[in-house]
């Protein structure tokens, strides 16, 4: 079996009292795009700073491809990196970047990143002085994705991007995965999580909560349903997992965890005239496992 892309085994890192990370047992595969997600200071961060090798863990280990993360000049020809933060020479113009970045990474696919350039809409007369938040990270990211390295490590990078590139950006998520490599995407935009991802890891206060397919996570979580029925409305009284939200003449509405078997029961014996059934959005999902936190 080939090694997984990454993996850590009981990953931790105290910061003096603060523990940023907790024992965190994972795995991404080859040709896996994988969401890791959490609230602020949940410790996604500092989990890109140990894979990366920026930061030594206080306990446990991580390998990329089988390579002792610690092990930066090996590790770092498997892996590409986009910041939350894209910081470029500012007196470089946009070709002359790409092509530094091309010279100090893992390698280049010379027609892809033509390509990307296109597809991005980067102009690459421009010094760097001169790009939005968005032209430096579509620099980063053109340059990552032309390495075609077998692992790319991405932090928040479409939070600077228009909805057009965002589309771009899953377009070359999409073909990386095709491409046989894997995908480590750090994001808070969870609609593009749900579009992109194979499976996500929902962390919080420096612990997995979950590790699932987005399928997977739908199914834990309540989804909504709406009924319109003539005559008697159905009882649902019996429902288990049943949380009654909005009853008006003629029509129910509620949330519902667990398997819908019981409700389809109950509410068959009514008159049903018309059903809905929305499943939880990511969104969803996320805030039930952060309000769990609060509670
Ligand atoms: N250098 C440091 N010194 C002290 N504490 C730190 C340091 N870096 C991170 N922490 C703490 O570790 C915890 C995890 O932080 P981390 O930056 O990994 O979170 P995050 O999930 O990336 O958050 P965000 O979504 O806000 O970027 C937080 O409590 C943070 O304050």
């Amino acid at each position: 079996m080939p090694a997984p892309a990454i993996r850590t085994d009981r990953l931790s890192k105290r910061y003096g009292a603060v523990r940023a990370l907790e024992g965190l047992d994972l795995t991404v595969n080859a040709g896996e795009v994988f969401g890791f997600l959490g609230p602020n200071g949940a410790g996604k961060s500092t989990t890109i700073r140990l894979l990366l090798g920026l930061a030594r863990p206080t306990a446990g280990r991580a390998w990329i491809f089988g390579v002792d993360a610690r092990d930066v000049a090996a590790a770092h020809r498997l892996l590409a990196y986009v910041p939350a933060d894209v910081a470029l020479w500012p007196q470089l113009t946009g070709a002359e970047l790409l092509d530094l970045l091309a010279a100090t990474g893992p390698g280049v696919d010379a027609d892809y990143r033509a390509d990307l350039v296109d597809r991005f809409d980067l102009d690459l007369s421009r010094p760097a002085r001169a790009y939005s938040t968005g032209n430096r990270q579509k620099v980063a990211l053109v340059a990552a994705f032309a390495t075609r390295a077998p692992l790319l490590v991405l932090d928040e990078p479409t939070s600077g991007l228009d909805p057009l590139m965002e589309l771009q950006f899953r377009r070359a998520v999409a073909e990386a995965r095709d491409n046989g490599q894997a995908v480590f995407l750090c994001s808070h935009q969870l609609a593009e999580v749900e579009a992109v991802c194979d499976r996500v890891a929902i962390l919080r206060a420096g612990r997995l909560v979950d590790v699932a397919t987005v399928p997977d996570l739908r199914r834990l979580h309540r989804g909504q349903i709406t009924a319109q029925f003539t005559g008697a409305a159905p009882d649902l009284s019996d429902v288990p997992g049943i949380d009654l939200l909005d009853q008006t003449d003629g029509m129910l509405r509620f949330s519902l965890a667990g398997p819908p078997a019981a409700a389809l029961r109950a509410l068959a014996a009514a008159d049903v005239t018309a059903l809905t059934v929305r499943e939880p959005s990511l969104e969803e999902i996320f805030l039930d496992y952060y309000g769990q936190a609060e509670r």
